[in-house]
């Protein structure tokens, strides 16, 4: 099991962020031989949280007492399988441990955890009587006071909400594993590209939208058809424009990109058609356009929707015959391109307000490939993080990853500038902390910290300063967004790893409004 993906997993995220804030203690994972590897590595938390208990394992008794309930636990599960429950079980210092399965595809793979909360009273008598077993334990401690102040009980409707929680965590990761088998199955040669077919490898993602496009690459790329790529900037439309290319009967022939909103219409046409001898003031020999250079390959005419309508004519005459005049040319020139269109304005609406031609719209919207923001597909956060780790990863270098913190920032922010603002802010982050393992929250970008800082706009997290049902129910309208997301709004699917009936899922759906804007029901449709 990959512990490291499953703590990164936005819903596995916000859940931790939601019991720090809730319960002041730490979401923590036992293996399925009932080890907790932080501990036993000695790792610190970073959060102030779960205190006594850090500084209980401080110790070497401590230590060997917490996992003695973590066994005690571990040995619970293993011995009753039907047991897929959260319980709870009592711990040193009066402490309970809340914790719940971890079953995959049946398997028992261990579980999560919560520890360090009291289901009694805080009396004077508790507090003193763990303020004197934690000296013991630690005499020369100064933090003991401190922590005893901030513990917490747990009451029922607490306790009911935390395992709530915790099973949801759990159905999160075994959604995630099954979803990643699947992916596994269908794609065996490109396991580490989180599932992407391996002819688009490069193309990065796991997202429920990202499979939909490679299915359509995969149609496309063997034809010859005209596509017209829609997405914001740095979605990665030129990326996908490429692979169109790569993977096609022109794969051998070149590539030409062309942006369309970077010159004026002369200089456009110009470099588009080429022009002839004498055309224009500096026109001193004949110059071959773009279109000639991409003969028998590809064109990827990036911004389209920025074309003036006299050169939108000109690219319907090549598209539909084939042919085209250099600027002051007087004979047809015939070439044989296909062409990749993109833009990331809506042209449907630039047609009905007569800026884009119709019949040029009809033209190359033959095959249409939407890419979605990257705050519409958070899932592919962490493997877009990792891809980009490796990529600018350069010699020296230690950093294998981002802090558990560092990860959630970004997780918040709303990304205007998609992957590449993504992509970038990795390879400045490397520039900066290359040489620390694990990438922390305070190198990102004052820009992105500022934007999803308490009451910035940013944040899809629960709003956690409401009451604790409205954060949960914040937290569990995300998990059914982001689950309608990846399963390509399977409600039976989703129900089933939710752990919900289908009914109930509608419901909730209707009521966090989230029915409005989805694809049609893929099991409706099947
Ligand atoms: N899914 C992805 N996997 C890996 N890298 C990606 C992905 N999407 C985008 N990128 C990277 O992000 C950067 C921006 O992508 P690209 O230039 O294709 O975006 P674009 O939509 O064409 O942007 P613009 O409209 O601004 O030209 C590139 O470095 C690209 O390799």
């Amino acid at each position: 099991m990959d512990r490291e993906r499953h703590q990164n997993l936005q819903s596995i995220i916000m859940l931790r962020e939601l019991i720090r804030k809730w319960w002041r203690a730490e979401l923590h994972f036992a293996d399925r031989h009932g080890q907790v590897l932080d501990w036993n590595r000695g790792e610190a938390i970073a959060s102030a949280s779960s205190a006594c208990c850090r500084l209980a394992r401080g110790s070497r008794e401590g230590l060997r007492r917490c996992n003695q309930s973590v066994r005690e636990l571990h040995e619970q599960f293993v011995g009753n399988r039907r047991l897929r429950r959260a319980i709870v079980h009592p711990c040193h210092l009066q402490f309970s441990l809340v914790a719940a399965p971890l079953y995959v595809q049946d398997e028992y793979e261990g579980f999560l955890f919560v520890e360090g909360l009291l289901r009694e009273p805080l009396t004077a008598g508790t507090r003193e009587g763990i303020r004197t077993r934690l000296r013991e334990l630690q005499p020369a401690t100064l933090d003991v006071d401190r922590s005893v102040e901030r513990l917490l009980v747990l009451d029922d409707d607490n306790l009911e909400k935390l395992t709530e929680l915790l099973e949801y965590g759990t159905r999160e990761i075994a959604a995630y594993e099954a979803e990643r088998t699947r992916e596994l199955e269908r794609a065996p040669e490109a396991p580490a590209r989180g599932g992407a077919h391996a002819r688009f490898g490069h193309i990065i993602g796991r997202s429920a939208a990202l499979q939909e496009i490679f299915k359509v690459l995969e149609k496309v790329s063997n034809s010859e058809a005209t596509v017209l790529i829609n997405g914001e900037s740095g979605t990665g439309k030129e990326l996908v424009a490429r692979a169109i290319h790569d993977n096609g009967p022109r794969r051998n022939a070149p590539f030409v990109v062309q942006n369309c909103s970077a010159f004026n219409d002369n200089l456009l046409e110009s470099a588009l058609f080429g022009h002839m001898r004498g055309a224009f003031t500096g026109a001193v020999r004949d110059k071959k356009g773009l279109f000639e250079t991409a003969d028998s390959g590809t064109f990827f005419l990036d911004e389209v929707g920025d074309m003036s309508p006299a050169l939108q004519v000109k690219l319907l005459r090549v598209l539909q015959e084939g042919t085209f005049l250099p600027v002051g040319g007087t004979q047809p020139r015939e070439v044989d391109v296909r062409v990749v269109a993109a833009t990331h304005k809506d042209l449907g609406e630039m047609v009905k307000r007569g800026e884009f031609r119709e019949d040029l719209y009809y033209r190359i919207n033959v095959i249409r490939v939407h890419l979605p923001p990257l705050r519409e597909r958070r899932d592919d956060l962490p493997l877009l993080v990792d891809h980009f780790l490796r990529k600018h990863h350069r010699e020296g270098q230690r950093a294998r990853g981002l802090s558990p913190e560092a990860l959630a920032l970004l997780g918040r922010y709303a990304w205007p500038g998609n992957v590449r603002e993504l992509e970038n802010e990795m390879e400045r982050l490397l520039v900066l902390g290359g040489d620390l393992e694990l990438l922390p929250a305070d190198l990102i970008s004052s820009r992105i910290r500022d934007a999803v800082s308490p009451g910035g706009s940013s944040s899809p997290l629960p709003r956690l300063t409401g009451s604790l049902h409205e954060a949960v129910e914040a937290l569990e309208r995300e998990m059914i967004h982001q689950g309608l997301l990846r399963t390509g709004n399977n409600k039976s699917r989703l129900a089933r790893e939710l752990g919900i009936s289908r009914s109930n899922l509608i419901l909730k759906i209707a009521r966090y409004g989230l029915d409005a804007g989805l694809p049609p029901d893929a099991e409706a449709d099947a």
